[in-house]
Parts: structure tokens; C-alpha cells; sequence
């Protein structure tokens, strides 16, 4: 059997049930069990807490594992990264108070030595001052960083921002480099490591990916379908070229075709805005539960 870590709690813990649920696994705990058995499917989940997830899996007690990227970072574990779901994303960033260090000015990295940095993320932090040659003091807190600054506690913080709102009503700024834009992503063991004892894990292992992939994929676009006039189909295509090219078929009316192509999520208003303005007409968007390209 398959044994695959998801976080039992946090950000990132509805959303890839829910993928895993999408790719057709049964995941679900069962009141406050730590692990579930997918016969059909040959995986045993076990909920863990995020931040241990990169752990388990570099430590070979688990196959698989899901959890944020920057706490598989912030973790040490060696593990490989094995694909990315698309859910959960975050940066990880300096902030200070929005005033400045003094003078009036915006803080800069170079403000950040000798400052008392507060983070839930001491090895990401330490690494990233440590590359840049920073001395500074990490306060390792277990989370609520951003109040750390009005206690007193620290000078600046490093932590996850995801809206923003929580720095802002902090009266925090973002300041230097992401240190880690992340989201949630599937972990395995190196390559060296040996490979599952159970004959039956490497296809298991495959099944899961290729699925949540198929999953993961689909999130990222809408399947866009509309009449258009004949004469303006060279430019309706212009904007909705599709993966390989979209799908023209006639309608009854011969001035007329439907046309169906995938549209990246994110250019879907936009992508609607200009169709319509073109002269497309029934401009439909839909999204789709998994695709495999
Ligand atoms: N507001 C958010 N929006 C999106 N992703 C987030 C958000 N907060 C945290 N994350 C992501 O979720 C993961 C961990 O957050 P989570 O809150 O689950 O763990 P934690 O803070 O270490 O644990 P806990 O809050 O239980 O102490 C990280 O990968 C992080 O980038
Ligand atoms: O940019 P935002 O959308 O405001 O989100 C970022 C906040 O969310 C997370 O906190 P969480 O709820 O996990 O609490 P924690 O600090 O106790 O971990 C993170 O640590 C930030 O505090
Ligand atoms: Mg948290």
C-alpha cells in the first residue's frame, strides 16, 4: 500500500482534501482518526501536522506527502519536489513597521542587521541572512508574528502573506526579496533513496500524481465556448487560440460558428470582454473538474 502525509489542519488542509476527493480518492478522517485506508485506490493517508509532512517523507516513513513549499523548505528534509497543486499560494516576506526605520525612509535589507527578526520560519530566514552575509537575531515564534513588533518582541518580521491584510492591520510593510513563493506541492523521497518495499506502491504512486495533476490542471483553466460570425472568425480565434487550436463547428445558421477553446483562468474576463466586443454572441465559460493535456 501507497502511504501518502496531508496536513490535518491550516491553510492548506480543505483544499487538498478536496483535490484528492476530485481525483477520486477517499480521504476523508473519520472523527479525529489520523489516517485512512483507500482500498480501491491502495493508499493509506495519515494526517499530519504541516510543518512535520517533509519530515516523514525524508525520512522514508511515508511515500508521499503534500504539504506548503516553504515548509518543506523551512523543514530541512531532503525531499524532492513533484509537482505543484495550484492551492495554498503564499510569499514569504520581510515586513517592518510601516514608518520606516527612522528618518522617514523605507526599510531596506541592509536595515536587517542587528534587527530581531520574528518568524515562524527560523531555517528559511536564517538561510536566506546567511546567503546575504546579515548578522541578525532569529526570535523562532509558533505563529500571530505579525503582533510580535507591537509587544516588543522583535523589530521586524519575516512570515507568510497572502492577502496582505494581516500585515496592513499590523501597520507592517513588505519590504526585499520573496524569500519563497510557494503553495501547496507534492513531496517525494530523492532519488537515491530506496525505493517503496510494497510491489504494489510504484503504481499507486504514479495513479496519484497523473490524477492530481489531471486535477491540478483543470484549476488552471475554463473551457470558453460562442457563436461567432463568420467573417470575424480569424480574429475570434486570435484571442481564443486554445491548446493546439480551438474547435470550430457550423451552425444552421451558415453566417455563423461555435467555436470551443480552453482558456487560461486568469485571462477568462478579459478573454469575455473582447469576444463580446468583437461581436461573439452566447459567450459561455465552464469550469472543468480534470484534464489531462
Ligand atoms: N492566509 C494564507 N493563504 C494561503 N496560504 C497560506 C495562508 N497562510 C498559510 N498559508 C500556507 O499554508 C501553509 C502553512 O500554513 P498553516 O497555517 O497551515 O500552518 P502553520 O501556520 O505552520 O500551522 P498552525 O497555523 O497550525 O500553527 C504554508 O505553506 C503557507 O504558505
Ligand atoms: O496575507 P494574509 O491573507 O493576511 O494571510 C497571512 C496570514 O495567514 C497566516 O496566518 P495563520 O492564519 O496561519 O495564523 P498563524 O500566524 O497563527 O499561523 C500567515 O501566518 C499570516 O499571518
Ligand atoms: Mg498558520
Amino acid at each position: 500500500m501507497l502511504t501518502v502525509a496531508l496536513p490535518n489542519k491550516g491553510a492548506l488542509s480543505e483544499g487538498v482534501t478536496t483535490m484528492l476527493g476530485e481525483a477520486g480518492y477517499r480521504c476523508r478522517p473519520d472523527g479525529r482518526g489520523l489516517t485512512v485506508v483507500d482500498p480501491a485506490n491502495g493508499v493509506r493517508f495519515y494526517f499530519l501536522r504541516p510543518r512535520d509532512v517533509a519530515v516523514y517523507v525524508g525520512r522514508g516513513q511515508v511515500d508521499l506527502g503534500i504539504t506548503g513549499r516553504d515548509l518543506a523548505l523551512d523543514s530541512g528534509a531532503t525531499v524532492d519536489e513533484l509537482l505543484a497543486l495550484g492551492i495554498g499560494g503564499s510569499r514569504f516576506l520581510y515586513a517592518g513597521p510601516a514608518a520606516g526605520p527612522g528618518e522617514g525612509r523605507p526599510w531596506t535589507l541592509e536595515d536587517l542587521a542587528g534587527c530581531r527578526i520574528a518568524t515562524s520560519y527560523p531555517r528559511l530566514v536564517a538561510d536566506d541572512l546567511a546567503a546575504r552575509g546579515i548578522e541578525a537575531e532569529v526570535v523562532r515564534l509558533e505563529g500571530a508574528v505579525e503582533i510580535s513588533v507591537e509587544l516588543g518582541v522583535a523589530d521586524v518580521v519575516a512570515d507568510v502573506v497572502s492577502t496582505g491584510r494581516t500585515l496592513a492591520a499590523h501597520d507592517l510593510a513588505p519590504f526585499g526579496p520573496v524569500l519563497c513563493t510557494s503553495e501547496a506541492v507534492v513531496v517525494g523521497p530523492t532519488g537515491d533513496a530506496p525505493p517503496p518495499t510494497d510491489p504494489a506502491a510504484p503504481a499507486a504512486r504514479r495513479q496519484l500524481l497523473r490524477r492530481l495533476e489531471g486535477v491540478a490542471v483543470a484549476q488552471q483553466y475554463v473551457m470558453v465556448d460562442y457563436d461567432c460570425p463568420r467573417t470575424l472568425l480569424d480574429e475570434a480565434v486570435a484571442l481564443t487560440p486554445g491548446l493546439e487550436s480551438p474547435t470550430v463547428a457550423p451552425l444552421r445558421d451558415d453566417a455563423w460558428v461555435a467555436v470551443r477553446a480552453l482558456v487560461p483562468k486568469a485571462d477568462m474576463n478579459a478573454t469575455i470582454d473582447a469576444l463580446a466586443d468583437l461581436g461573439a454572441k452566447a459567450i459561455l465559460a465552464s469550469d472543468l473538474r480534470s484534464a489531462r493535456l
